[in-house]
């Protein structure tokens, strides 16, 4: 592992730590901030705040991954597309951390198999953008780029890159994961409120199958407490925040040396992934997020080629370290069964065990006639199982799912059995960016992919 002592000797024959070598690499998708003292002020104050985790616990997560790797445990990550600071309230964290409980207890019981649960919550605020602007009418202005850039109000004030948002971010993440931690240790996602996870979300055909699920799994504990089990490690549960390593004016202040073992964590996050649009080998992401410690995502789109996948495995996991690198696969439900299968059929023959993943949102986009960008459901459900498929004809490991989704009852993707449709998109689409599985459509699939998992 490259590590942030080993220093770096740049073209003019200055030294700078290694920790810093990305400022000298082209770099994608930053904002232009307008003041670029204040953006110094704004990091300098985040480098002052405590860490948001802790490397122990990045510690654990690694080795629980490594253990998905080898196809001994499955990884469940979700959340919005973009955390907004409005969303930041009590009721749709407990709905995300709810639904992300449901749906883990879905897939343990079908796969009978740990499941790792982690959120995209508590630091998912900035997003990649394929255009810098956008223009309505014969106004154009810049894109927004998530909170904690700009505002999402298509005004010039608004959409003006404002490196408070940074400090805000941070107390927003800070308060957002205190309530994941009151929530996952204090006793509510303990396994015998299995039912109650189940309350205040409208009725509909997956909730009842959940329903019976959990009835199943009531009678179990009571059996199982009635003949003397001690069930006081059911109060508590791992639940680890992820989030894109994308800004670096937040990511590089997040960044410390662990006291124990002298090293780097970028202590934002437990996870931090790489997104398809800045994971260029020689990019300023890659190079920066090669030298932390965390366990590192990198999203792979249908164009990915073996040797791209293995000069990423080089330079992000060189030791090869279990848990240390995961790949997202995101290729879209019309490509996956032709992308994966070479890929797979290249890291058999490689010295290396990644965890791979499927996000089955990001390759299915679409935009509808009346202008939302949306999903199909059905397509998601393709590609879930295009993955699967992949997998058992080469005889690797499907290890976790990655999806975008909220505990509320939005309309945002199309289908599922209550057959959303798009003039239904208008009643409630209140993503920023794109369109999150509603909490029907997240339960679901988890129901699916445990059947992809039982098989
Ligand atoms: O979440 C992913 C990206 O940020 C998003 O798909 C980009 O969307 P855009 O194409 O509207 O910019
Ligand atoms: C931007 C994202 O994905 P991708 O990099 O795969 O497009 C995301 O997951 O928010």
């Amino acid at each position: 592992m490259t590590n942030v002592t080993d220093p770096v000797v740049l073209a003019d024959d200055s030294v700078i730590s290694g920790l810093d070598y990305w400022r000298e690499l082209p770099i994608k998708q930053q904002p232009e901030w307008p003041d670029a003292d204040a953006v110094g002020r704004a990091s300098a104050q985040i480098a002052s705040f405590p860490p948001l985790v802790f490397a122990g616990e990045v510690d654990i997560l690694r080795e629980r991954l490594a253990r998905a790797a080898s196809g001994d445990a499955f990884l469940l990550q979700g959340g919005d597309c973009a955390e907004t600071f409005a969303g930041a309230t009590a009721d749709q964290i407990r709905n995300r951390v709810k639904t992300i409980l449901q749906m883990a207890v879905v897939l343990t019981y079908g796969a009978s198999m740990p499941v790792i649960k982690m959120g995209r919550m508590a630091g998912q605020f900035a997003k990649p953008r394929s255009s810098d602007t956008e223009t309505r009418g014969d106004v154009t202005l810049p894109a927004y780029r998530g909170d904690i850039v700009n505002g999402y109000d298509f005004t010039p004030e608004s959409r003006r890159a404002d490196p408070n948002r940074l400090v805000q971010g941070y107390h927003m993440a800070a308060s957002t994961l205190n309530l994941i931690r009151a929530f996952t240790q204090g006793g509510f996602a303990d396994l015998r409120q299995v039912h109650s996870w189940n309350k205040g979300f409208a009725a509909n055909p997956a909730n009842h199958q959940y329903e019976q699920l959990a009835g199943q799994i009531d009678k179990a504990v009571r059996f199982m407490e009635a003949a003397g089990a001690d069930f006081d490690e059911l109060k508590r549960v791992e639940f680890y925040t992820a989030h894109e390593g994308l800004l670096m004016d937040y990511e590089r202040p997040m960044t410390r040396i662990d006291s124990r073992t002298g090293t780097p964590y970028n202590t934002s996050a437990h996870f931090i992934w790489i997104g398809e649009r800045t994971r260029d080998l020689d990019g300023a992401h890659v190079d920066f997020l090669s030298r932390v410690r965390n366990p590192i995502g990198v999203k792979l789109g249908p164009s990915t080629t073996p040797q791209t996948m293995h000069e990423l495995i080089e330079k992000l996991d060189p030791d090869r370290e279990p848990g240390r690198l995961t790949f997202i696969t995101r290729m879209g439900a019309g490509k996956i069964r032709d992308a994966l299968p070479p890929l797979l059929e290249a890291i058999k023959a490689a010295d290396a065990n990644p965890l791979w993943v499927t996000d089955p949102m990001h390759g299915n986009g679409i935009t509808t006639p009346n202008g939302y960008k949306t999903r199909r459901f059905d397509d998601v459900v393709d590609e879930v199982k295009g993955f699967f498929e992949s997998h058992r004809a080469v005889g690797t490991h499907p290890g976790g799912i990655h999806v975008e989704l909220t505990g509320d009852d939005v309309t945002e993707c199309l289908g599922g059995s209550e057959m959303l449709d798009e003039a239904s998109l208008a009643t409630r689409y209140e993503s920023l960016c794109d369109p999150r599985l509603n909490h029907m459509q997240s339960l679901e699939l988890a129901f699916l992919v445990a059947e992809e998992l039982g098989k």
